[in-house]
């Protein structure tokens, strides 16, 4: 016979369930630390608790608490354990004082309060019962348990198929009293209650499990009965390793589904629906999963119709481009100056995308320079591109890998036509003032116009969008228009261009610390934030070729740091006219004079710069 390759069962396991014990009628008996941690894990499962335990010092305050805090579903019921207590529906204990101990003997009848649903059952028992109490239980005889057991089971099997269900669903025992534990257990057995008792894994149909809750989602740990602490140890670490907002997902993910489930409720759809909601689960990261709303819902629960499933970008966009659409009054003025390519401005302007497109943003880091040095997906998101919208100093061979439009950003006080292939623009006529906020003007308004056009757009920015790249305040200024962006990381040049020139940013015994700093802050002033002279720090600084003689001068003069220290000047890190140039913090601005050194440039200030470069 041929054996298909089936999984192996592994027997030893428990079955582990997620009990919908809402509404139904739980027992505890004790009032300790335990009996405290049983009612919180029973509440939140909205179960309602009749607790069993004298009112004395022993029931733990937390226990109280949560009675006085849930008196719809809670009942405490201020006294020993009695038989009765398993087949008394929720509520229905008259608390009447219970016996006084010395009384309830083996052969004394208790008194049930309650029952008035099996009057008649109650009648038999309460002739024939005999235990009532935990302090009785080294008196238990097989007698009397016999005797109680079976008045208990024929109020069970009243209780049989009765319209109101059994009058007890779970019975959990937390008591230190082990021989009134085992008759509980048994008592349970009897009337088919499933039954745990705390510290007696044989008498136990369920284990608790160690659990982690986020909202709906719990996370519960079994060894079953091996290792406690262990269970509780692997949920923590569970617990530290969930992604982020899983639990804010779960919710609204659930909303989805009862919207979809509503909009498709057939079950001829079944599998359609259930395969659109496992691609969402699967293509959405949780946190974004964790931001939907009514709004985005409807966006989303749109696509089931022809089985698409938006992405998260796609829905912010079709959201922004509905907020624009009825903001229309403020039309769009297509103020381009520069196009690129062979492209007029009329001709960038008119180009007509498709109606149902989605608009995307990415900040994209173009890295150093050197196209091997893009990431895959930057390479990627560079073809994929309807519109790049490109840094000046970025070369053109990365440019290049550009499939659609490119524009690229004018230049710095000369005119706003700077294009990589007509660059010889008449200065003279274009003669207008630009500064760098005109120029990010004039590239968000690019960025803008084409993402109000539904294109995919690449914001290419050199080296890494969020190391002095302004990339975080681009998303700033594209959200307030409605637009979410996507960032892609770069080689940051701070980082790179050491590397080119053979200076370890650390290296154990000469830097195990790196500051990165612009030498410029807004308006072209030095920046005052340099470090003060530590053997162990090596200074990145960007921006600085023409602040190399005010750089030196301050580090010696202000900031302690010795003549002799290494400064390496990089030029055009990783392209293909990279120089690297040494100097010391004395000669820095006499070499950038000298080598004619220029933008861009990086100085690698710190003895570093003797570990590889020396010889
Ligand atoms: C069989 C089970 C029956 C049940 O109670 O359902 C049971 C039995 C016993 N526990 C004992 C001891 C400890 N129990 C804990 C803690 C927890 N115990 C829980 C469940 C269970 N305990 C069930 C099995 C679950 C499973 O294995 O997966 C947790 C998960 C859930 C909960 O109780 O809510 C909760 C962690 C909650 C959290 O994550 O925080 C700690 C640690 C601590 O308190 O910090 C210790 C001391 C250290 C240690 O022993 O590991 C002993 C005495 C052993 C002895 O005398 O030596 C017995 C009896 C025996 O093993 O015979
Ligand atoms: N499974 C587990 O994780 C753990 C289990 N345990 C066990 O659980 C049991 C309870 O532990 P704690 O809550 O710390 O105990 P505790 O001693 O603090 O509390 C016992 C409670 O039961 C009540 N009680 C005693 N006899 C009673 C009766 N006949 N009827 C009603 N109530 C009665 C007491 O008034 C008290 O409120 C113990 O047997 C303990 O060994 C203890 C720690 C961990």
């Amino acid at each position: 016979m041929v054996r298909s390759a089936i999984d192996p069962i592994r027997p030893g396991a428990s079955l582990i369930l997620a009990w919908q014990i809402k509404q139904k009628h739980v027992v505890i008996i004790g009032g300790g630390f335990v009996a405290a941690g049983r009612l919180v894990n029973v509440l939140e499962a909205d179960a309602k608790v009749t607790v069993i335990c004298p009112d004395n010092e022993e029931l733990s305050e937390t226990v109280r608490q949560h009675l006085q805090d849930h008196p719809q579903t809670t009942r405490l019921v201020p006294r020993e354990f009695q038989d009765s207590d398993l087949t008394t529906p929720f509520g229905e204990h008259t608390l009447t004082k219970a016996a006084p101990v010395s009384q309830v003997t083996s052969s004394s009848a208790f008194t049930l309060e309650g029952l008035p649903t099996v009057a008649a059952a109650a009648t038999t028992i309460s002739s024939n019962s005999s235990i009532s109490s935990g302090h009785a239980s080294p008196a238990l005889s097989d007698a009397s348990t016999t005797a109680t057991l079976e008045s208990a089971l024929s109020l069970d099997e009243s209780l049989d198929g009765s319209a109101s269900g059994p009058a007890v669903d779970m019975v959990l025992s937390a008591i230190d009293d082990i021989p009134l534990s085992t008759h509980i257990y048994n008592l349970s057995k009897r009337l088919r209650i499933p039954v745990n008792i705390a510290d007696v894994p044989p008498q136990c149909d369920f284990y608790f499990c160690s659990t982690h809750r986020d909202k709906s989602l719990q996370v519960a740990v079994s060894t079953s009965g091996k290792g406690p602490k262990l269970a509780n140890l692997v949920r923590r670490h569970i617990a530290d390793h969930l992604p982020n907002r899983v639990g804010e997902a779960i919710e609204q993910v659930g909303i989805l589904r009862a919207k979809l489930r509503k909009m498709a409720p057939g079950p001829e759809v079944g599998p359609k629906r259930m395969g659109w909601m496992s691609r969402i689960c699967e293509q959405w990261r949780m946190e974004d999963l964790a931001t939907l709303e009514e709004k985005s819902m409807q966006i989303v629960l749109s696509g089931f119709k022809d089985n698409v499933v938006f992405s998260y970008e796609q829905v912010q966009a079709k959201i922004a481009e509905a907020e624009s659409t009825l903001a229309e009054t403020e039309k769009i003025e297509p103020k381009v100056v520069a196009a690129a390519g062979d492209l007029t401005a009329e001709q960038t302007i008119t180009q007509v995308t498709p109606a149902q497109k989605c608009p995307r943003l990415v900040l994209v880091g173009a890295g150093p320079g050197d196209p091997e040095l893009l990431t895959l997906k930057a390479a990627r998101l560079l073809e994929e591109a309807d519109l790049v919208v490109a840094d000046r100093l970025i070369p053109m061979e990365v440019i290049d890998l550009a499939k659609g439009e490119v524009r690229i950003a004018p230049k710095k006080r000369t005119v706003l036509t700077v294009e990589q292939k007509s660059a010889t623009v008449d200065q003279d006529t274009l003669s207008t003032a630009i500064t760098s906020d005109d120029i990010q003007d004039q590239l968000n308004e690019w960025c803008l116009h084409g993402l109000r056009e539904g294109k995919t757009v690449v914001r290419l920015k050199q080296g890494d969008p969020f190391i002095f790249g302004r990339g975080a305040e681009e998303i700033l200024f594209f959200r307030e228009h409605g637009f979410d962006a996507e960032v892609v990381p770069g080689i940051s040049s701070a980082i790179s261009a050491p590397l080119s020139a053979n200076v370890p940013l650390t290296h154990r015994g000469s830097s195990n610390q790196v500051v990165i700093t612009t030498a410029q802050v807004k308006g072209g002033r030095l920046s005052d934030n340099f470090p003060v002279y530590d053997a162990q720090k090596t200074v990145v600084v960007l921006m600085g070729v023409g602040k190399a003689k005010e750089i030196s001068e301050m580090m010696q003069t202000d900031l302690g740091w010795p003549a002799n220290v290494p400064a390496v000047i990089v030029e055009n890190a990783h392209c293909a006219n990279e120089r690297a140039m040494d100097a010391t913090l004395s000669t820095l601005a006499q070499v950038v004079e000298e080598q004619k050194a220029v933008p861009p440039s990086v100085f690698v200030i710190g003895w570093a710069g003797s570990v590889l470069r020396q010889g």
